[in-house]
Order: C-alpha cells, then sequence, then structure tokens
C-alpha cells in the first residue's frame, strides 16, 4: 500500500462503519482519495454520494479499488462478504475485519494469500475522532502496511497493537466500553432528577464530570487510584458515595462484565 494513493473502502455502514466513516471523512484532506462506501440500500447510498469525499460502490469494485478494506459488517456476514470480493482484491491489499470475534486463522481460510489480514476492534467514539482500535495484525503483514493502516485510522482516534491473544479482553475494556460509561451517566442523570435537578442540568453536570476525568487520566497519566483519592476528602461527600458503590458490589459487577464480554467474543 503506497503512502501517496490510499484509498479505503468500507464494507458496512450501520453503527460501528458509521462512526469510522464520519471520523475518515473529517480527516480527508484535499486530494485524497474518496472514500469507497459498500452499502445495501439505494436510500444509504443515494445519502452517501451526496457526502462530501464519499462515494458508495458495489462490493467487487470497492475490492478492485481499494488498497485498504474495512469490514465493518455483522460477525456472520464476513464469510459471504469475502466470498463474493475475494478474486477482485489487489494482491498487496489489506483486509482488516473489525467484526467481534472473527479471528486471524478465520480470515486466513477466507482470503486468497496475497492479500493480507489484519483482525481488529474499534469503538464508536471514532465518530469524534476519539475512538481506539485494537489491531492484531496477521503475519504477512509488513511493517509498512501496518503503518499506513494506523495512519488511516488515526482520523478515527487512537490505536494499539496487541498479541491476537489479548483480544477478546481488550474489547470488555475498549470496543464494549463505552456502553458501559453510557450507562454510569445515564444512572447519574435519573439519580440527579430524583435529587430535584432539571434533567438537562443532570446531563451536563455527569457528561462534564466524565469527561473531565477521562482528560484528567490522558493528560496527568497518574493512576485512576490517586486520582480518584484526591477528590476524597477526609469524611466527605465523595466517601460517603464511594463507600454506597463498593457496598453495592461495582469491583465484582464489572469484573464480571469484562468476563462476561470477553467469553463472548471468544465465540
Ligand atoms: N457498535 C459498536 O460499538 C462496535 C461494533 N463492532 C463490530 O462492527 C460490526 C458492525 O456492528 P454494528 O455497526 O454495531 O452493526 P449494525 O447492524 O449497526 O451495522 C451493520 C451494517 O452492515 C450492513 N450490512 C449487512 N450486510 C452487508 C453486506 N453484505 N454488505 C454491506 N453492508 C452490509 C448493514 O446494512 P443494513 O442496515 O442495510 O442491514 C448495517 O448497516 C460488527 O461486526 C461488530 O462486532 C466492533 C466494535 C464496536
Ligand atoms: O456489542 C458488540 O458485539 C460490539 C462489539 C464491541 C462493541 N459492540
Amino acid at each position: 500500500m503506497s503512502e501517496q494513493q490510499r484509498t479505503t473502502a468500507i464494507y458496512g455502514v450501520g453503527s460501528m462503519g458509521g462512526a469510522i466513516l464520519e471520523g475518515l471523512l473529517s480527516g480527508r484532506r484535499d486530494g485524497d482519495p474518496e472514500v469507497l462506501a459498500v452499502v445495501r440500500r439505494e436510500e444509504q447510498a443515494r445519502e452517501l454520494d451526496a457526502r462530501d469525499g464519499a462515494r458508495s460502490v458495489a462490493p467487487e469494485e470497492a475490492a478492485a479499488q481499494a488498497d485498504l478494506h474495512l469490514l465493518v459488517v455483522k460477525p456472520a456476514v464476513v464469510p459471504e462478504l469475502l466470498e463474493q470480493v475475494r478474486d477482485s482484491l489487489r494482491p498487496g491489499s489489506v483486509v482488516v475485519s473489525l467484526a467481534l470475534g472473527v479471528s486471524l486463522s478465520d480470515l486466513g481460510d477466507l482470503l486468497p494469500d496475497e492479500v493480507a489480514a489484519i483482525r481488529g476492534m474499534p469503538s464508536t467514539p471514532a465518530r469524534v475522532g476519539q475512538g481506539m482500535t485494537v489491531l492484531s495484525p496477521g503475519a504477512s503483514v509488513s511493517q509498512a502496511q501496518l503503518d499506513a493502516v494506523r495512519e488511516v485510522l488515526a482520523a478515527t482516534g487512537e490505536t494499539i497493537v496487541l498479541p491476537e491473544t489479548q483480544q477478546d479482553v481488550a474489547t470488555a475494556l475498549s470496543g464494549s466500553a463505552p456502553a458501559y460509561f453510557y450507562l454510569v451517566v445515564e444512572a447519574l442523570v435519573d439519580a440527579g432528577v430524583a435529587g430535584g435537578l432539571p434533567r438537562a442540568t443532570a446531563v451536563e453536570l455527569a457528561t462534564q464530570a466524565a469527561l473531565g476525568a477521562g482528560t484528567m487520566m490522558r493528560e496527568t497519566g497518574e493512576e485512576p487510584a490517586l486520582l480518584r483519592a484526591a477528590v476524597t476528602s477526609p469524611g466527605g461527600s465523595t466517601a460517603a458515595a464511594l463507600r454506597q458503590l463498593e457496598a453495592g458490589g461495582l469491583r465484582e459487577t464489572f469484573a464480571r462484565a469484562v468476563e462476561a464480554c470477553a467469553r463472548r467474543s471468544a465465540g
């Protein structure tokens, strides 16, 4: 995949594929190739064609034209899609499967030898350039191909390379994890409303607390436990709240949630 002429195709523009597409489009510079999108519905194709920088194409056309193929269909659709496009894929191109539980071994069985495969796990904050994609490259992926994939995905947020054996638990801490944080904010908002706050105010306060806590962790690099201790004044309100969360089994509940998520990813 050359640095200059890199065409990306996205197969499946649903929740996750749509988020990646938005991230890629917002990072697109003048002169960059269009992002090719493979969708099934006419109406969705028309909407995409109306977007600057995107073009809907048939699967075989995407396969023949793109250097980087991002599969963002449901896991069960991956085999039939690759069956459809495998003979059109160009040698030297890279397929990144972003589907839960689809292994490098599965991809190897479905792809020609001269097409490299990467297993990945993205997250929906890709839509606002704050995603994380966990990448596990197959044995035939060159450093140049991996670098090129990371460079394209940079428009959607961070990337990290991990061994495939860590993909299932990484999914529990990354791809699925935004949902846990939304649930926490939802629960806080409901509690705030019960305490008398207008809903919009409760949403604003809880969202800013989430954003502030995330930014503090990222920018200070401090252990979360230390940051939490700094909020917890002796004999104060935070200590009273944390005691209730611990009594409610928060840590054990998260441990079980992560185990269940990883188990589901492992199939
Ligand atoms: N949602 C998330 O946060 C994350 C999802 N993923 C992975 O992303 C993948 C998609 O998940 P998600 O976006 O949530 O699911 P969605 O159901 O929202 O999206 C799937 C999309 O694939 C489309 N599709 C189905 N078959 C084809 C086909 N043959 N060719 C082209 N498009 C097709 C569907 O189109 P139509 O609407 O017409 O049926 C739909 O738009 C899954 O494999 C999931 O594991 C990974 C990490 C996070
Ligand atoms: O729930 C799912 O299966 C997908 C994979 C990770 C996040 N969403």
